[in-house]
């Protein structure tokens, strides 16, 4: 029986969640459940906060884990990741109040709040900086206002906590992270746990591609295939009417309109775009 930690709450835990129930995998009845059995692929899933993950599958205890690249580093954990997931995507920003140009040299001497302590030590020690890490559970922004510390190292997705607060992020991002599938480092592929990883690459991927379907006329198929190459070549079938042919084709959900848009100029009729559900390559 295949082990694998799931986040149980916070940012990564409903789309975690989503992504298993995409690929097969049995999902949870109550949010208070810590495991659940889905004896028909042999999987147990084990519900656990997002910053445990990785030290419950670096121990071995678990053989496949989800949680956040940041979380997981932090965690020092001896973990490596074998997929990244597409979701839960953020990055981790030194900030400080706005007003003033900082530069992590700026940071000597001064107390910094975080709630990712040993990543914010070591970017530190790689600049040569020496400072005061303060660890806090959450609401990090707020610590400057409230006395106690000088600067931050916290999450960012939109910007908009550091924005409410008159904070700036500055310096590169110490991290840039998404939800990622872990296994301990090192440790041998197995069948349970490649099937596995090959289910959520199957989502992972479909979540990124569309399916297109168009009419073309059989003069203009060579312009249509050069806007629409496929993945490895387009599926062309014939029509009743023996001047046009029907295409379809995967493209990247990203460019889907630009290519639909290029489609009718082209001369394409009916053209169809679709979600792809799942898939294996
Ligand atoms: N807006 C966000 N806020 C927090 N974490 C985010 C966000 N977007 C993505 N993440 C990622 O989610 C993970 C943090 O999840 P976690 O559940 O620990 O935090 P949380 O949602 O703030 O929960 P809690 O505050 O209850 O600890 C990290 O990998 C982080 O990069
Ligand atoms: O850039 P943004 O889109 O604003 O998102 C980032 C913020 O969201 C998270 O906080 P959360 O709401 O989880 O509260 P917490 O700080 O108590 O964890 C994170 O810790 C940042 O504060
Ligand atoms: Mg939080």
């Amino acid at each position: 029986m295949l082990r694998v930690a799931v986040p149980n709450k916070g940012a990564l835990a409903a789309a975690a969640s989503e992504m298993l129930g995409e690929a097969g995998y049995r999902k949870r009845h109550e949010a208070r459940d810590l495991t659940v059995l889905d004896t028909v692929n042999e999987v147990e899933f084990f519900f656990l906060r997002p910053k445990d993950i990785a030290i419950y599958v670096g121990s071995g205890e678990l053989d496949l884990g989800i949680t956040g690249r940041d979380l997981a580093l932090d965690s020092g954990a001896p973990v490596e990741e074998i997929l990244g997931l597409g979701f839960g995507g953020s990055t981790f920003r030194y900030a400080a109040p706005a007003g003033r140009d900082w530069k992590i040299e700026d940071l000597q001497g001064k107390r910094l709040a975080t709630s990712y302590p040993r990543l914010v030590r070591e970017n530190l020690k790689q600049h040569g900086v020496e400072a005061e890490v303060i660890r806090l559970d959450g609401a990090v922004e707020i610590s400057i206002q409230l006395g106690v510390a000088d600067a931050i190292a916290d999450v960012v997705e939109s910007g908009r906590s550091l924005r409410q607060h008159n904070l700036v992020a500055f310096g590169d991002s110490i991290c840039v992270s998404e939800a990622v599938l872990l296994q301990r480092a090192g440790t041998e592929h197995t069948r349970p746990k490649d099937q596995l990883k090959a289910r959520l690459q199957g989502v992972v991927f479909a979540q990124h591609y569309m399916m297109l379907d168009y009419d073309c006329p059989r003069s203009l198929l060579e312009a249509a295939i050069a806007i629409t190459p496929g993945l490895e070549s387009p599926t062309v079938a014939p029509l009743a009417d023996d001047d046009w042919v029907a295409v379809r084709a995967m493209v990247p959900r990203k460019e889907v309109n630009r290519i639909m848009d290029e489609l009718a100029e082209t001369g394409a009729k009916a053209v169809l775009a679709s979600d792809i559900r799942a898939c294996r390559l």
